[in-house]
């Protein structure tokens, strides 16, 4: 195995409850050197207590977590969180106030002089703060400050990083900038990081992997391409957009929709309710005829008329909200660029049949 595949963080069966609630349930993952694996949930759903675990400041009361194979936590072990080779970046992070951004990079470093001079000269240099090593903190703005706080963490060259919604303190034009930066430096180091956040377009931008958690369980884990687009139910759809859904029963491995007949996938029985999930990039819209619409096709399907309830423009794309003649139930559609057509507008909606999720209903 090449350094860059070998695993640097193993965690196995974490569980850790609260008051008695389980807030981390059978949490099993791993990071391997240049890895990005993000944990990516909502609020509340365990990543932090997760990360927290890992940093060596919170115990859990089962499970084992391993750093370059070396067991920190478990098996009656606690090693304490500074002998764990383990960086840590948080979105309050706290630069010393009273160092200068130099110091404040080497503050975590051993060795000769010389050598740890370099090695902050290096860093700095490397996220373009070379020229600010003798200023104080609040002489550099927040987007500086974060760099400095990064390269901070860095700098002893952990094995692991941890970062817990380092990003969310930066306004939404730096952000991207500093992500992609970060990304670049922790790639060249060939880190192993475990980033949690709760915004989906921060993990599908960082990501190697995902691993999506829901009640303290990782509920998938998969290439962002993967678990965008093979979502495992209903809610780890709804968690990277709005989605729509259309609800029908199974009868003879097919389902009635206003679109045409769906072929539900095998195993499904009939009487079941099934949730055809699309989400609404992935539906098209097209001009009424005088009452008619385009043709069947078998990517589309049958086109169904709605009418438009509601449009607006949200920056990249139109959202256009209807109504649908057959059963009167809601859709929405985005479009690129400007496209707001006046409430009462009938229209033909068609869904990509290849972007459909089927879910049995639970
Ligand atoms: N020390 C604690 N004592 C009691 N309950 C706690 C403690 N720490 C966390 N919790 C609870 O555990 C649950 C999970 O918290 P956690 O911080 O891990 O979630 P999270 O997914 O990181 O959420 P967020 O994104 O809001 O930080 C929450 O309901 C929280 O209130």
């Amino acid at each position: 195995m090449s350094s860059q595949s070998a695993v640097r963080l193993q965690i196995d069966g974490l569980g850790r409850a609260f008051q008695g609630r389980p807030v981390v349930r059978d949490v099993t993952l791993s990071v391997a050197a240049g890895q990005v694996l993000c944990l990516l949930g909502p609020s509340g759903c365990g990543k932090s207590t997760t990360l927290r675990i890992v940093a060596g400041v919170d115990w859990p009361d089962t499970g084992t977590v391993r750093v370059d194979g070396r067991v920190v936590t478990g098996e009656g072990r606690r090693v304490p969180p500074e002998e764990r080779s383990v960086g840590l970046m948080f979105q309050d992070f706290a630069l010393f106030p009273h160092l200068s951004v130099a110091d404040n990079v080497g503050f975590g470093l051993r060795g000769p002089r010389a050598q740890r001079q370099a090695r902050v000269r290096e860093l700095l240099e490397r996220v373009h703060l070379d020229s600010h090593a003798a200023a104080f903190p609040h002489e550099l703005s927040g987007g500086e400050q974060q760099r400095v706080a990064l390269v901070r963490a860095i700098a002893p060259r952990p094995r692991v990083m941890l970062m817990d919604e380092p990003f969310s303190g930066l306004d939404n034009r730096l952000r991207d900038g500093i992500r992609d930066e970060t990304l670049a430096v922790l790639k060249e180091e060939g880190t192993a990081v475990l980033l949690v956040t709760h915004e989906p377009e921060e993990a599908l931008r960082m990501a190697d992997e995902i691993a999506l958690m829901r009640g303290g369980r990782i509920v998938q884990r998969g290439a962002p391409y993967n678990v965008y687009n093979n979502p495992a139910d209903r809610e780890a759809a709804a968690f990277f957009s709005d989605i729509n859904v259309i609800t029908g029963e199974v009868n003879g491995a097919l389902t009635e929709t206003p679109f045409g007949r769906f072929l539900v996938p095998g195993g499904v029985q009939d009487g079941t309710v099934v949730d055809i999930v699309i989400r609404p990039q992935h539906v098209r819209i097209d001009f009424d005829r005088e009452g008619r619409g385009p043709l069947p096709t078998p990517q589309d399907g049958t086109p169904a008329r709605a009418i438009v309830v509601r449009s607006r423009f949200i920056g990249k794309e139109s959202l256009v909200e209807f109504r649908l003649d057959q059963d009167g139930s809601r859709m929405s559609a985005t479009v690129p660029s400007v496209f707001l057509p006046k409430p009462g507008t009938p229209l033909w909606l068609m869904i990509r049949r290849d972007r459909c999720f089927v879910f049995p209903r639970k």
